[in-house]
Protein backbone atom coordinates (compact mmCIF):
# COMPACT_ATOMS: atom_id res chain seq x y z
CA UNK A 1 0.00 0.00 0.00
CA UNK A 2 0.90 3.64 -0.62
CA UNK A 3 -1.09 5.67 1.82
CA UNK A 4 1.80 8.44 1.99
CA UNK A 5 4.59 10.32 0.48
CA UNK A 6 7.48 12.23 0.97
CA UNK A 7 8.93 14.17 -2.35
CA UNK A 8 12.22 16.05 -1.98
CA UNK A 9 12.64 18.20 -4.77
CA UNK A 10 9.56 20.17 -6.44
CA UNK A 11 10.18 20.82 -9.16
CA UNK A 12 8.81 19.64 -13.13
CA UNK A 13 9.11 15.62 -11.86
CA UNK A 14 8.78 15.72 -7.92
CA UNK A 15 5.57 18.23 -7.97
CA UNK A 16 4.11 16.19 -11.07
CA UNK A 17 4.80 13.02 -9.18
CA UNK A 18 3.36 14.40 -6.00
CA UNK A 19 0.37 15.58 -8.02
CA UNK A 20 -0.49 12.45 -9.33
CA UNK A 21 -0.26 10.83 -5.76
CA UNK A 22 -2.09 13.36 -4.42
CA UNK A 23 -5.35 12.69 -6.80
CA UNK A 24 -5.14 9.22 -6.05
CA UNK A 25 -5.70 9.82 -2.47
CA UNK A 26 -1.99 9.68 -1.09
CA UNK A 27 -1.36 12.14 1.84
CA UNK A 28 1.89 13.99 0.47
CA UNK A 29 4.47 15.87 2.17
CA UNK A 30 6.42 18.17 0.44
CA UNK A 31 10.13 19.73 0.59
CA UNK A 32 12.80 22.09 -1.32
CA UNK A 33 15.28 23.70 -0.16
CA UNK A 34 14.09 26.67 -2.72
CA UNK A 35 11.39 27.88 -0.70
CA UNK A 36 9.66 29.61 -3.73
CA UNK A 37 9.34 26.14 -5.63
CA UNK A 38 7.81 24.37 -2.38
CA UNK A 39 5.01 27.15 -1.81
CA UNK A 40 4.27 27.11 -5.49
CA UNK A 41 3.44 23.10 -5.76
CA UNK A 42 2.06 23.08 -2.47
CA UNK A 43 -0.58 25.93 -3.99
CA UNK A 44 -1.14 23.56 -7.23
CA UNK A 45 -2.60 21.35 -4.82
CA UNK A 46 0.73 18.94 -5.11
CA UNK A 47 0.02 18.23 -1.02
CA UNK A 48 2.00 20.17 2.34
CA UNK A 49 5.08 21.04 3.83
CA UNK A 50 6.91 18.38 5.53
CA UNK A 51 7.05 19.19 9.15
CA UNK A 52 10.33 19.53 10.27
CA UNK A 53 10.08 16.71 13.19
CA UNK A 54 8.43 13.54 10.86
CA UNK A 55 7.02 11.39 13.50
CA UNK A 56 5.87 8.51 11.53
CA UNK A 57 8.01 7.20 8.30
CA UNK A 58 5.75 7.29 5.10
CA UNK A 59 5.17 4.95 3.04
CA UNK A 60 8.10 6.23 0.48
CA UNK A 61 10.25 9.09 -0.25
CA UNK A 62 10.61 10.51 -3.92
CA UNK A 63 13.89 11.77 -4.41
CA UNK A 64 13.14 14.36 -7.47
CA UNK A 65 16.31 16.23 -7.36
CA UNK A 66 19.02 16.83 -10.21
CA UNK A 67 21.13 13.16 -10.47
CA UNK A 68 24.74 15.09 -8.84
CA UNK A 69 22.45 16.12 -5.75
CA UNK A 70 20.50 12.82 -5.29
CA UNK A 71 23.15 10.78 -3.05
CA UNK A 72 23.54 13.41 -0.37
CA UNK A 73 19.47 14.26 -0.73
CA UNK A 74 18.70 10.34 -0.05
CA UNK A 75 21.45 10.08 2.67
CA UNK A 76 20.10 12.75 4.77
CA UNK A 77 16.15 11.68 4.04
CA UNK A 78 17.67 8.28 5.38
CA UNK A 79 19.19 9.57 8.59
CA UNK A 80 15.74 11.55 9.10
CA UNK A 81 13.73 8.15 8.80
CA UNK A 82 11.74 10.06 6.17
CA UNK A 83 10.02 6.83 4.58
CA UNK A 84 10.25 3.02 5.29
CA UNK A 85 11.51 2.72 1.43
CA UNK A 86 13.44 5.30 -0.87
CA UNK A 87 13.28 5.66 -4.40
CA UNK A 88 15.25 8.64 -7.25
CA UNK A 89 14.21 9.62 -10.37
CA UNK A 90 17.43 10.99 -12.18
CA UNK A 91 18.03 10.36 -15.40
CA UNK A 92 20.88 7.94 -14.75
CA UNK A 93 21.32 5.52 -12.51
CA UNK A 94 25.25 3.83 -12.55
CA UNK A 95 27.01 6.92 -11.53
CA UNK A 96 24.06 7.79 -9.35
CA UNK A 97 24.14 4.14 -7.35
CA UNK A 98 27.46 4.31 -7.03
CA UNK A 99 28.03 7.32 -5.26
CA UNK A 100 25.15 6.84 -3.13
CA UNK A 101 26.83 3.39 -1.83
CA UNK A 102 29.97 5.36 -1.05
CA UNK A 103 27.62 7.55 1.38
CA UNK A 104 27.11 4.36 2.62
CA UNK A 105 22.76 5.03 2.31
CA UNK A 106 21.24 1.65 3.44
CA UNK A 107 20.50 -0.07 -0.19
CA UNK A 108 18.27 -2.13 0.70
CA UNK A 109 14.95 0.08 1.39
CA UNK A 110 16.66 2.25 -2.11
CA UNK A 111 15.15 1.24 -5.14
CA UNK A 112 16.50 3.26 -7.70
CA UNK A 113 14.29 4.41 -10.51
CA UNK A 114 13.53 6.60 -13.60
CA UNK A 115 10.44 7.77 -14.78
CA UNK A 116 10.48 8.06 -18.67
CA UNK A 117 7.97 10.90 -18.82
CA UNK A 118 9.23 14.94 -19.10
CA UNK A 119 9.11 18.16 -20.25
CA UNK A 120 11.81 20.63 -21.97
CA UNK A 121 10.48 22.97 -18.79
CA UNK A 122 11.56 23.00 -15.36
CA UNK A 123 9.97 23.92 -12.06
CA UNK A 124 6.60 23.04 -10.40
CA UNK A 125 4.58 25.86 -12.54
CA UNK A 126 5.44 23.24 -15.60
CA UNK A 127 4.04 19.94 -13.94
CA UNK A 128 1.37 18.06 -14.53
CA UNK A 129 -0.68 15.44 -13.19
CA UNK A 130 -1.06 12.94 -16.44
CA UNK A 131 3.19 13.04 -17.47
CA UNK A 132 3.63 9.89 -16.93
CA UNK A 133 0.23 8.34 -18.47
CA UNK A 134 1.48 5.61 -20.61
CA UNK A 135 5.25 6.09 -19.95
CA UNK A 136 7.43 3.58 -18.79
CA UNK A 137 9.00 4.34 -15.81
CA UNK A 138 12.82 2.36 -14.87
CA UNK A 139 13.41 0.33 -11.69
CA UNK A 140 17.13 -0.83 -11.42
CA UNK A 141 16.92 -2.46 -8.19
CA UNK A 142 20.24 -4.23 -7.14
CA UNK A 143 20.22 -8.15 -5.20
CA UNK A 144 19.94 -6.89 -1.75
CA UNK A 145 17.29 -4.57 -2.58
CA UNK A 146 14.27 -5.52 -0.27
CA UNK A 147 11.32 -7.08 -2.53
CA UNK A 148 9.20 -5.76 -0.63
CA UNK A 149 10.78 -2.15 -1.39
CA UNK A 150 10.49 -2.92 -5.18
CA UNK A 151 7.08 -3.97 -4.67
CA UNK A 152 6.30 -0.32 -3.20
CA UNK A 153 8.12 1.36 -5.64
CA UNK A 154 6.03 -0.57 -8.45
CA UNK A 155 2.84 0.73 -6.92
CA UNK A 156 4.20 4.34 -6.94
CA UNK A 157 4.97 3.95 -10.79
CA UNK A 158 1.58 2.49 -10.80
CA UNK A 159 -0.33 5.08 -9.32
CA UNK A 160 1.18 8.15 -11.33
CA UNK A 161 -0.26 5.80 -14.68
CA UNK A 162 2.86 4.84 -15.25
CA UNK A 163 4.12 0.95 -16.62
CA UNK A 164 7.01 0.09 -14.16
CA UNK A 165 9.98 -1.82 -16.07
CA UNK A 166 13.06 -3.67 -13.79
CA UNK A 167 16.16 -2.99 -15.62
CA UNK A 168 19.42 -3.52 -14.72
CA UNK A 169 21.20 -0.24 -13.80
CA UNK A 170 23.84 -0.20 -16.99
CA UNK A 171 21.24 -1.99 -19.50
CA UNK A 172 19.15 1.52 -18.17
CA UNK A 173 22.31 3.81 -18.67
CA UNK A 174 22.94 2.27 -22.75
CA UNK A 175 19.00 1.95 -23.22
CA UNK A 176 18.32 6.21 -22.15
CA UNK A 177 21.34 6.90 -23.82
CA UNK A 178 20.09 5.86 -27.20
CA UNK A 179 16.23 6.67 -26.90
CA UNK A 180 17.06 9.91 -24.65
CA UNK A 181 20.40 11.30 -23.87
CA UNK A 182 21.71 11.01 -27.63
CA UNK A 183 18.39 12.13 -29.07
CA UNK A 184 18.79 15.73 -27.05
CA UNK A 185 22.37 16.47 -27.69
CA UNK A 186 21.12 15.99 -31.77
CA UNK A 187 18.44 17.80 -30.96
CA UNK A 188 20.72 20.69 -29.65
CA UNK A 189 22.97 20.34 -32.34
CA UNK A 190 20.03 20.64 -34.95
CA UNK A 191 19.04 24.13 -32.78
CA UNK A 192 22.61 24.90 -32.29
CA UNK A 193 22.45 25.77 -36.14
CA UNK A 194 19.86 27.82 -36.43
CA UNK A 195 22.09 30.42 -34.91
CA UNK A 196 23.56 30.57 -38.70
CA UNK A 197 19.97 31.32 -40.05
CA UNK A 198 18.68 34.90 -41.01
CA UNK A 199 15.07 36.43 -40.22
CA UNK A 200 14.06 35.16 -43.58
CA UNK A 201 15.23 30.97 -43.02
CA UNK A 202 13.43 31.39 -39.65
CA UNK A 203 9.93 33.08 -40.96
CA UNK A 204 10.01 29.60 -42.95
CA UNK A 205 10.24 27.04 -39.92
CA UNK A 206 7.32 25.14 -39.92
CA UNK A 207 6.49 21.78 -37.95
CA UNK A 208 9.33 19.58 -38.52
CA UNK A 209 12.13 22.29 -37.16
CA UNK A 210 9.96 22.35 -34.05
CA UNK A 211 9.62 18.69 -33.60
CA UNK A 212 13.07 18.21 -34.14
CA UNK A 213 14.05 21.22 -31.94
CA UNK A 214 11.42 20.83 -28.74
CA UNK A 215 13.65 19.14 -26.82
CA UNK A 216 16.65 21.54 -27.41
CA UNK A 217 14.81 24.09 -25.21
CA UNK A 218 15.39 21.81 -21.67
CA UNK A 219 17.63 23.46 -19.15
CA UNK A 220 21.27 23.37 -19.98
CA UNK A 221 22.74 22.95 -16.37
CA UNK A 222 20.42 19.51 -15.73
CA UNK A 223 21.29 18.91 -18.92
CA UNK A 224 24.91 19.20 -19.11
CA UNK A 225 24.53 16.83 -15.65
CA UNK A 226 22.65 13.95 -17.55
CA UNK A 227 24.92 13.74 -20.37
CA UNK A 228 28.25 14.13 -18.22
CA UNK A 229 26.92 11.48 -15.89
CA UNK A 230 26.61 8.80 -19.03
CA UNK A 231 29.27 10.31 -20.59
CA UNK A 232 30.16 6.70 -22.61
CA UNK A 233 27.12 5.19 -23.58
CA UNK A 234 26.17 8.43 -24.72
CA UNK A 235 29.66 9.48 -26.53
CA UNK A 236 28.76 6.00 -28.72
CA UNK A 237 25.30 6.45 -29.67
CA UNK A 238 26.58 10.23 -31.13
CA UNK A 239 29.85 8.74 -32.88
CA UNK A 240 27.40 6.27 -34.76
CA UNK A 241 24.71 9.31 -35.96
CA UNK A 242 28.13 11.15 -36.65
CA UNK A 243 29.36 9.02 -38.92
CA UNK A 244 26.22 8.62 -40.57
CA UNK A 245 25.40 12.19 -40.93
CA UNK A 246 29.07 12.31 -42.07
CA UNK A 247 28.36 9.51 -44.67
CA UNK A 248 25.19 11.48 -45.75
CA UNK A 249 26.81 14.53 -46.34
CA UNK A 250 30.10 13.24 -48.09
CA UNK A 251 27.24 11.02 -50.67
CA UNK A 252 25.18 14.70 -51.42
CA UNK A 253 28.96 16.01 -52.21
CA UNK A 254 29.80 13.54 -54.44
CA UNK A 255 25.85 12.97 -55.83
CA UNK A 256 25.57 9.53 -54.67
CA UNK A 257 22.19 9.18 -53.84
CA UNK A 258 22.50 5.57 -52.83
CA UNK A 259 24.15 6.33 -48.97
CA UNK A 260 21.54 9.00 -48.83
CA UNK A 261 18.55 6.69 -49.11
CA UNK A 262 20.04 4.25 -47.20
CA UNK A 263 20.27 6.51 -44.13
CA UNK A 264 16.54 7.38 -45.05
CA UNK A 265 15.26 4.09 -45.36
CA UNK A 266 16.79 2.89 -42.06
CA UNK A 267 15.66 5.99 -40.69
CA UNK A 268 11.54 4.96 -41.46
CA UNK A 269 12.14 1.73 -40.23
CA UNK A 270 14.21 2.60 -36.96
CA UNK A 271 10.95 5.50 -36.11
CA UNK A 272 8.48 2.87 -36.85
CA UNK A 273 9.90 0.63 -33.71
CA UNK A 274 9.04 3.48 -31.47
CA UNK A 275 6.47 2.74 -29.42
CA UNK A 276 3.02 4.46 -29.29
CA UNK A 277 0.92 4.53 -25.88
CA UNK A 278 1.55 1.64 -23.18
CA UNK A 279 4.16 -0.23 -24.90
CA UNK A 280 2.29 -1.02 -28.31
CA UNK A 281 3.01 0.30 -31.43
CA UNK A 282 3.10 3.87 -32.96
CA UNK A 283 -0.86 4.40 -34.06
CA UNK A 284 -1.04 2.75 -37.88
CA UNK A 285 -1.63 5.34 -40.62
CA UNK A 286 -5.46 3.80 -41.11
CA UNK A 287 -6.40 4.05 -37.78
CA UNK A 288 -5.59 8.31 -37.75
CA UNK A 289 -8.85 10.28 -39.46
CA UNK A 290 -8.12 13.90 -40.23
CA UNK A 291 -11.17 16.31 -39.07
CA UNK A 292 -11.49 19.54 -40.42
CA UNK A 293 -12.12 21.81 -37.80
CA UNK A 294 -13.38 25.40 -37.47
CA UNK A 295 -10.69 27.79 -35.63
CA UNK A 296 -13.68 28.88 -33.04
CA UNK A 297 -14.08 28.44 -29.56
CA UNK A 298 -15.98 24.63 -28.60
CA UNK A 299 -14.86 23.31 -31.76
CA UNK A 300 -12.74 20.67 -30.14
CA UNK A 301 -15.11 20.18 -27.48
CA UNK A 302 -17.89 19.57 -29.86
CA UNK A 303 -15.47 17.00 -32.00
CA UNK A 304 -14.56 15.01 -28.77
CA UNK A 305 -18.36 15.21 -27.45
CA UNK A 306 -19.19 12.96 -30.95
CA UNK A 307 -16.62 10.96 -30.42
CA UNK A 308 -17.88 10.16 -27.44
CA UNK A 309 -21.54 9.57 -28.48
CA UNK A 310 -20.39 7.09 -31.31
CA UNK A 311 -18.79 5.19 -28.61
CA UNK A 312 -14.62 5.46 -29.39
CA UNK A 313 -12.14 6.61 -27.26
CA UNK A 314 -9.50 9.31 -28.95
CA UNK A 315 -6.02 7.83 -27.91
CA UNK A 316 -4.42 10.88 -29.34
CA UNK A 317 -5.15 13.60 -31.09
CA UNK A 318 -2.90 16.05 -32.51
CA UNK A 319 -4.09 19.58 -34.34
CA UNK A 320 -2.29 21.31 -37.46
CA UNK A 321 -3.41 25.12 -37.81
CA UNK A 322 -3.23 26.82 -41.06
CA UNK A 323 -1.40 30.35 -40.27
CA UNK A 324 -3.90 32.75 -41.97
CA UNK A 325 -6.92 30.27 -42.20
CA UNK A 326 -10.36 30.09 -40.20
CA UNK A 327 -9.59 26.20 -40.25
CA UNK A 328 -7.15 23.44 -38.29
CA UNK A 329 -7.14 19.49 -39.18
CA UNK A 330 -7.35 16.99 -36.07
CA UNK A 331 -5.61 14.41 -36.42
CA UNK A 332 -7.27 11.27 -34.26
CA UNK A 333 -5.71 8.31 -33.28
CA UNK A 334 -8.12 5.43 -32.49
CA UNK A 335 -7.72 1.61 -32.28
CA UNK A 336 -8.25 0.59 -36.23
CA UNK A 337 -11.41 -1.54 -35.36
CA UNK A 338 -13.30 1.75 -34.29
CA UNK A 339 -12.12 3.86 -37.37
CA UNK A 340 -14.66 3.58 -39.75
CA UNK A 341 -17.42 3.61 -37.03
CA UNK A 342 -16.41 7.25 -36.25
CA UNK A 343 -15.70 8.11 -39.51
CA UNK A 344 -19.56 7.67 -40.43
CA UNK A 345 -20.63 8.70 -37.16
CA UNK A 346 -19.02 12.39 -37.81
CA UNK A 347 -19.59 12.46 -41.44
CA UNK A 348 -23.01 12.18 -40.41
CA UNK A 349 -22.54 14.91 -38.25
CA UNK A 350 -21.56 17.17 -40.82
CA UNK A 351 -18.09 17.18 -40.45
CA UNK A 352 -15.38 16.80 -43.02
CA UNK A 353 -13.66 13.66 -42.32
CA UNK A 354 -10.54 12.71 -44.41
CA UNK A 355 -8.41 9.29 -44.29
N1 LIG B 1 13.03 17.11 -16.92
C1 LIG B 1 12.69 15.91 -17.37
O1 LIG B 1 12.12 15.78 -18.45
C2 LIG B 1 13.02 14.71 -16.52
C3 LIG B 1 12.37 13.50 -16.82
C4 LIG B 1 12.62 12.38 -16.00
C5 LIG B 1 13.51 12.49 -14.93
N2 LIG B 1 14.14 13.68 -14.69
C6 LIG B 1 15.02 13.76 -13.53
O2 LIG B 1 14.26 14.37 -12.50
C7 LIG B 1 15.11 15.09 -11.61
C8 LIG B 1 14.53 16.48 -11.38
O3 LIG B 1 14.46 17.14 -12.62
P1 LIG B 1 13.36 18.27 -12.89
O4 LIG B 1 13.18 18.33 -14.35
O5 LIG B 1 12.18 18.08 -12.00
O6 LIG B 1 14.18 19.56 -12.41
P2 LIG B 1 13.63 20.90 -11.75
O7 LIG B 1 14.73 21.87 -11.87
O8 LIG B 1 12.30 21.27 -12.27
O9 LIG B 1 13.46 20.50 -10.22
C9 LIG B 1 14.51 20.16 -9.37
C10 LIG B 1 14.15 20.65 -7.97
O10 LIG B 1 15.09 20.12 -7.06
C11 LIG B 1 15.37 21.10 -6.11
N3 LIG B 1 16.64 20.79 -5.46
C12 LIG B 1 17.86 20.80 -6.03
N4 LIG B 1 18.78 20.41 -5.13
C13 LIG B 1 18.12 20.14 -4.00
C14 LIG B 1 18.51 19.71 -2.70
N5 LIG B 1 19.78 19.48 -2.43
N6 LIG B 1 17.54 19.51 -1.78
C15 LIG B 1 16.25 19.75 -2.06
N7 LIG B 1 15.80 20.18 -3.26
C16 LIG B 1 16.74 20.37 -4.20
C17 LIG B 1 15.37 22.40 -6.88
O11 LIG B 1 15.19 23.52 -6.03
C18 LIG B 1 14.21 22.17 -7.83
O12 LIG B 1 12.99 22.65 -7.28
C19 LIG B 1 16.50 15.06 -12.23
O13 LIG B 1 17.28 14.10 -11.57
C20 LIG B 1 16.25 14.63 -13.67
O14 LIG B 1 17.34 13.91 -14.20
C21 LIG B 1 13.89 14.80 -15.44
O1 LIG C 1 9.61 14.91 -23.44
C1 LIG C 1 10.59 15.50 -23.04
O2 LIG C 1 10.64 16.72 -23.05
C2 LIG C 1 11.71 14.77 -22.48
O3 LIG C 1 12.81 15.16 -22.77
C3 LIG C 1 11.47 13.66 -21.57
C4 LIG C 1 12.61 12.67 -21.38
C5 LIG C 1 12.80 11.88 -22.69
O4 LIG C 1 13.88 11.93 -23.25
O5 LIG C 1 11.85 11.22 -23.09
C6 LIG C 1 13.83 13.39 -20.98
C7 LIG C 1 14.60 13.03 -19.95
C8 LIG C 1 14.16 12.10 -18.98
O6 LIG C 1 15.08 11.60 -18.14
C9 LIG C 1 13.00 11.35 -19.30
C10 LIG C 1 12.20 11.73 -20.31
Amino acid sequence: MVESAVVVGTGLIGTSIALALHQRGVDVALSDRDPAALRLACDLGAGRPLAQEQTEPADVAVVAVPPGAVPAVLRDAQRRGLARVYTDVASVKSSVVRRVAELGCDLTSYVPGHPMGGRERQGPGAARADLFLGRSWALCPAAGTDPAAVKTVTLLAELCGADPLVVDEAAHDRAVALVSHAPHAVSAAVAASLLDGDATALALAGQGVRDMTRIAGGDVGLWREILGHNAGPVAAVLERVAADLAAAAAALRSGDPGVVEDLLERGRAGHARVPGKRGAGPTPDDAVLSVVIPDEPGALGRLFAAAAEAGVNVEDVRIDHSPGLPLGVAQLSVVPEARDRLARALTEGGWSVHR
